[in-house]
């Protein structure tokens, strides 16, 4: 759809909000959005998940004392919360402690899926579900310093991880229907209201169960233990509970399908490339540390399969771009995924090319040719997404285990995405695993 928006009215393209929603402007020159977005990053706005800004602060706004988490904050609340958790997330220093704890689980799940393999068709229609219980147990560990459980065989539909697993996928369909199309919940409860209501409390009370826990066993074994062993939930409570609390249930909800989808692209390229999945296995296996090329062909894979297609800015003020004035109180979209898929951008654009990361300036195939703003898997700025650091850790971890033992190939059409707020693939996964 944005390619045809493109074509049909140009560069600039406005787009009058339907029902609740703000009218949207998509601007696609980067130049154009970077001008937008850096004037707007001393306070970015990002709207979108407005009924779980509803749910949070009005439907059940006893619960949350007033802090609303980074997906819903807004203004100094956002800023306040932010400014407390960006240390314990994005400290490289602070992040790279929980690399052997995340090394066992990568483990775990790359013997899981030789076993699966084994077992017909079941990863053609579940890998899906099996990539999100990987990235739940690695979250969970991450956040909570706790393991769930969640890799164990027959794990039965209501044990409470896999609940955190549909809560997510839940939450994002229906908000999707609710917020894109159409929709009168905000005059009265519509079904889909209710059913995402009823999502909201599930998530919100396994994962408060599983932070309680968390708490509960920390308190039993006291703080005086080495940085390394500490969990985010814990170096966060001695800021502030109410923020580490809220803090761990959004990694319980933003950490798990992103770091599986991302991590499936990879594996979808990888199988579709074999002559760069036989270099990544090479640098896997090999003694250096610095694992730059395994890091290149998630940064590929990204630019060809981000999970979030397009960024988002609300202005909080008038801007002037190309002589148009965008108004204060406009939806700013940013069509990172389709830009990034221009040839005029990156040369064979749609083609998997790790090397691009990695070559000199000199070279055609240099990234650094395409303006900075077209490629922002992780989105901009300072709102830019919180658990980057450990989701780019989880898949090189997760990648190292699984190409020193499996090979992946594909067999039949290429893959198909579908986008519900978040991009997603089509099933069946035709996905060739064999060990090695
Ligand atoms: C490969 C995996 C991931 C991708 C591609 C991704 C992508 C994004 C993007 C595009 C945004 C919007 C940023 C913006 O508006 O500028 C975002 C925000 C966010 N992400 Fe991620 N994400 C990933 C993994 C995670 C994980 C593991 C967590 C858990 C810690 C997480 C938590 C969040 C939160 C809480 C926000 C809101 C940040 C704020 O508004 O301050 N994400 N993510």
């Amino acid at each position: 759809m944005l390619g045809v928006l493109h074509e049909k009215y140009g560069s600039i393209v406005k787009m009058e909000g339907i029902l609740a929603r703000a009218n949207m402007v998509i601007l696609y020159k980067p130049e154009h959005f970077d001008q937008v977005y850096r004037a707007e990053d001393t306070n970015p706005l990002r709207p979108g998940f407005d009924s779980l800004v509803y749910y949070r602060t009005v439907l059940r706004k006893s619960t949350y004392n007033g802090v609303y988490g980074l997906t819903t904050a807004q203004d100094e609340k956002w800023r306040h919360f932010r400014t407390k958790v960006n240390p314990a997330l994005l400290k490289p220093k602070l992040v790279k402690l929980y690399a052997p704890a995340l090394d066992e689980i990568a483990k775990e799940m790359v013997d899981r899926l030789i076993k699966l393999n084994g077992k017909g068709d079941y990863l053609q229609k579940n890998l899906d579900l099996e990539m999100t219980k990987w990235a739940l147990e690695s979250i969970a560990l991450v956040g909570l310093g706790n393991r769930l459980g969640c890799m164990e065989d027959n794990l039965k539909q209501d044990h409470p991880g896999r609940q955190l697993i549909q809560c997510a996928r839940d939450m994002m369909e229906l908000a999707y229907k609710l917020e894109f199309f159409p929709s009168l919940w905000q005059k009265y409860s519509t079904k889909n209201f209710k059913k995402l209501v009823k999502t909201y409390d599930l998530q919100w009370d396994v994962s408060k169960m599983y932070i309680d826990e968390a708490k509960r066993q920390i308190n039993e074994r006291g703080h005086d233990i080495p940085e390394e062993d500490k969990s985010i939930l814990e170096k966060l409570l001695s800021i502030d509970e109410n923020v580490a609390l809220m803090m761990a249930n959004e990694m319980l909800m933003a950490g798990i399908d992103t770091v599986a989808f991302s991590t499936t692209g990879v594996l979808y390229h990888l199988a579709i490339n074999p002559e760069v999945q036989k270099k990544a296995r090479e640098e896997a296996r090999s003694a250096e540390p610095q694992k730059r090329y395994i890091r290149a062909c998630i940064k590929e894979s990204l630019r060809i399969y981000p999970v979030i297609p397009a960024n988002l800015r609300r202005t909080g003020k008038d801007h002037i771009v190309a002589g148009y004035h965008i108004p204060k109180g406009i939806d700013v979209i940013a069509p990172n995924e389709f830009l990034s898929k221009l040839d005029k951008y990156y040369p064979r654009a749609k083609e998997f090319i790790p090397e691009r990361w990695l070559v000199e300036k000199t070279h055609p195939l240099y990234y650094g040719n395409a303006h900075p703003m077209i490629t922002l898997p992780f989105g901009f700025g300072i709102r830019s997404c919180i658990g980057r650091r450990i989701a780019e850790m989880e898949i090189e971890t997760f990648l190292r285990k699984f190409l020193d033992k499996v090979e992946v190939g594909w067999e039949g059409p290429p893959i198909e995405v579908e986008t519900k707020v978040m991009n997603l693939f089509v099933k069946p996964y035709r996905f060739k695993f064999k060990s090695i």
